[in-house]
């Protein structure tokens, strides 16, 4: 049977703002209180979905969360009204109400974690939910993802979904953004590349900045998704690329079937982490890796372009091809190693440039906006098909963000009550165009 690998992309949310969370991530930081446009992310975001499914792949489409997030606020004590809500706390905790206003549900490599049936022991697809816990507006967004992940494949007959890990930082978990499969191809049971930034029975870790995901959080979820030890191997991101703002694996490294694509300096130890992928590897195809080093592209390029945030996708007629941010073509080094990359002996032929500058600016590429489902022929069609884009979805959805989303937000517009209402009658048609059912709070009650 034939199995596709299926990007789930995140339809960037009526709320997008650059409210400088994530510490940690360069480019929320440096691009806090800027002015937003949620209209253009959604529509970058919706071109590069259409742009994938016209290369002949299997696209589909995830839901944002509902924001403002008014349940926690209200469980951290602001009460009356929905617009009384708001109003206390734009005045009393604006940074609580700029965490409970983010889009960052957009970011579908942190969703969850996913094995594909043919990596999986029960040979049923495996779901668990990121806890994110390493940030607030991260961490709100499990029970919603959650919703929506069961919504969309909802056959139990296939689909297994978990429970998010325990709340707490010991198992802090960012999903598939720190977890890499290697194999022959997406048919044939492969190598689970699980990525950690912190072992909690160790010292090496990060000086400056948070390790978000942890040696036992990986585990946990390698365990649940009942994987074969020997198809899974553990190893640890270098601590100084997460303080020089690699804060999650996908920002240093990028895997498809049998290619690997990673900095000199992406792991701890790097000669013997690379030493245990080649050897954990079981494909029968040459496994390729292939290793930046640091005189082609520095840290600091790698971080500022994204070049290891690009999907790397194999197409119908063979090849792959590298999906990377326009950012790419702003540093020369970086374009030039990617114009080498697709002559030089190796299966990527072609580097296609997207704009998805709106997202970029608070450190969220391509690949940070899709999450990865390997799904066979039977799956693909137990899955919700009007979750799965085509010419009709795409200009339906280009209609209703063009009818609901606002051109530009700054953080002042967060305390207006009427931003609430426009949002989530906005998410309330949304949920009829994807056949969710009442996936949000408000839709709840
Ligand atoms: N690399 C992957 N897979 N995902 C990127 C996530 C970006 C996200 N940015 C933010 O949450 C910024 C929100 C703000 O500052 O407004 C984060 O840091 O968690």
């Amino acid at each position: 049977m034939n199995f596709y690998e299926v990007n789930f992309d995140g339809l960037v949310g009526p709320s997008h703002n650059y409210a400088g969370l994530s510490y940690g991530n360069v480019a929320s930081k440096a691009n806090a209180k800027k002015f937003s446009n949620p209209k253009q992310a959604a529509l970058q975001g919706l071109d590069k979905m259409y742009a994938l499914a016209q290369l002949g792949l299997h696209q589909g489409v995830l839901a944002p969360n509902a924001r403002p997030d008014l349940k926690t606020l209200r469980a951290l004590g602001f009460s009356g009204s929905d617009g009384d809500v708001i109003t206390k706390a734009a005045k009393l905790e604006p940074q609580l109400l700029k965490a409970c206003y983010s889009a960052s549900s957009m970011w579908t490599a942190n969703a969850a974690t996913v094995s594909p049936s043919c990596d999986t022991q029960d040979r049923k697809v495996h779901f668990t939910p990121a806890n994110l816990n390493n940030k607030l507006h991260r961490a709100i967004e499990v029970e919603t993802t959650s919703r929506i992940l069961k919504q969309v494949f909802s056959d139990n007959d296939y689909f297994a979904h978990h429970e998010p890990l325990p709340q707490h930082p010991l198992f802090g978990d960012e999903g598939a953004a720190n977890h890499t499969r290697l194999a022959d191809s997406y048919n044939h049971s492969g190598l689970a590349l699980f990525v950690y930034g912190q072992d909690n029975q160790s010292d090496i870790r990060p000086s400056k900045f948070p390790a978000r995901q942890t040696r036992q959080a990986s585990e946990a979820v390698a365990r649940s998704h009942m994987l074969k030890t020997e198809n899974c191997l553990f190893i640890q991101q270098n601590p100084d690329v997460i303080d020089a703002g690699v804060f999650h694996n996908d920002v240093i490294a990028i895997g498809n079937e049998n290619v690997f694509l990673f900095h000199e300096q992406a792991f701890y130890d790097q000669q013997t982490s690379v030493k245990k992928i080649r050897e954990a590897y079981k494909g029968s195809r040459p496994l390729h890796l292939i290793e930046v080093s640091n005189t082609d592209v520095s840290v600091e390029q790698a971080v500022q372009s994204y070049i290891f945030n690009s999907q790397l996708v194999s197409l119908p007629n063979g090849g792959m091809a590298l999906i990377a941010p326009s950012e790419c073509q702003k540093i020369n080094e970086v374009e030039t190693y990617l114009s080498a990359l697709k002559q030089a002996s190796n299966p990527v032929n072609d580097v296609i440039y997207m704009d998805v500058k709106q997202s970029m600016q608070n450190g969220g590429g391509p690949a940070c906006l899709r999450l990865r489902v390997v799904l066979s022929e039977l799956e693909l069609k137990a899955t919700n098909q009007a979750c799965l884009l085509d010419e009709q979805l795409y200009s339906t959805l280009s209609i209703w963000i063009n009818k609901h989303y606002r051109d530009q937000l700054s953080e002042y517009d967060l305390a207006d009550p009427q931003l609430l209402k426009e949002n989530y009658a906005a998410l309330d048609e949304l949920t009829q165009i994807l056949e969710l059912g009442s996936v949000y709070d408000f839709q709840r009650e």
